[in-house]
């Protein structure tokens, strides 16, 4: 967590059923027709509940409030903001065996994010609920479970099937099953960071940086295309389960500081933190060119989606 910001979780107890339930349902929903996909949430916005179509999110423009304008990600995503997400209007008709998987994975985070929060109080030397009073006791913490699927896709003119950012709250707990995934390093190089089975990549993010006083790095990464086999100017296509968790968004989060410690940064607002980032990731039509024009999906050397 120091050095890079990521650490490759194992021995985490949870269910390979649970996780293969979660990217079974990952391959079902983004194999619905757009127009299905669509009617799910909010579709040409990035970070509400549901669907979120190709060529609406820019990760990189959370770096400078989208100043840099940034081409969108080669990447369609589905968002549940809530244990309950599948109660919401906004979702109903999902299939109720997405939603089940959904809880039940739900559940499994949040007990491997209490171990992260007890080694972290551990390595801080807090008590060992300092972290309840930010999350639960609210009870309006950020969680989101996140599906993403990143379509093959013609490696033409340089797009990324997500742009190097940092995660902007506490912990990500990330599953995917293929490379692709990259870490940028203290020295700017980028390192692969290839899928070890049965574990969970685990990455801090701002808030961590800034809650340790810059102890625990917010790992910048992206995700970089991986040629097929079949065809070196096609991009296999991925899928990722991200777990992103933070505090409730009323939390003022300031550095924990111990005696002799100068705080390095200023406190912020859980929440206004989260809507200052995510507020600049969605391309509109008046962006420039590139963040509305993706290379399109060549589907004879697609490969299947497979887990
Ligand atoms: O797809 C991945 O492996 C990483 C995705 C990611 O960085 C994110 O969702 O924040
Ligand atoms: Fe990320």
């Amino acid at each position: 967590m120091r050095e890079d910001g990521m650490v490759c979780v194992t021995g985490h107890g949870v269910p390979s059923a649970t996780i293969e339930g979660m990217e079974a349902s990952a391959t079902d929903f983004f194999g619905l027709p757009e127009a299905t996909k669509r009617g799910f949430g909010t579709p040409d916005v990035y970070g509400p509940e549901g669907y979120t179509a190709r060529g609406v999110e820019s990760v990189a423009r959370s770096n400078d409030q989208g100043k840099s304008k940034e081409a969108a990600d080669v990447v369609e995503s589905f968002t549940f903001a809530s244990r309950t997400s599948c109660d919401r209007p906004a979702l109903a008709g999902l299939d109720p065996l997405v939603c089940a998987r959904a809880q039940t994975y739900w559940d499994e985070m949040i007990r491997v994010l209490d171990a992260l929060h007890g080694i972290t109080t551990l390595s801080f030397n807090l008590s060992r609920y300092f972290f309840e009073q930010f999350y639960r006791r609210a009870n309006d913490a950020s969680f989101v479970v996140r599906l993403a699927h990143y379509p093959a896709y013609n490696l033409t003119n340089g797009v990324l099937p997500y742009g190097r950012h940092t995660d902007y709250l506490t912990f990500t707990i990330l599953r995917a099953t293929q490379p692709g995934l990259q870490l940028e390093k203290r020295d700017g190089s980028f390192v692969d960071v290839l899928p070890v089975p049965d574990a969970f990549v685990v990455n801090a993010g701002d808030l961590t940086e800034l809650w340790t006083n810059g102890v625990w790095r917010s790992a910048p990464h992206r995700v970089v295309p991986v040629p097929t086999d079949a065809n070196p100017n096609v991009s296999a296509e991925r899928c990722a389960i991200a777990f992103f968790t933070g505090p409730s968004e009323a939390a003022v989060i300031t550095p924990i500081l111990h005696p002799g410690d100068e705080p390095k940064f200023d406190g912020v607002a859980a929440g206004d933190w989260l809507r200052i980032k995510i507020g600049a990731t969605t391309v509109v039509d008046d962006d420039t060119p590139d963040g509305g024009v993706l290379p399109v999906c060549d589907d004879d050397n697609a490969q299947r989606l497979s887990y």
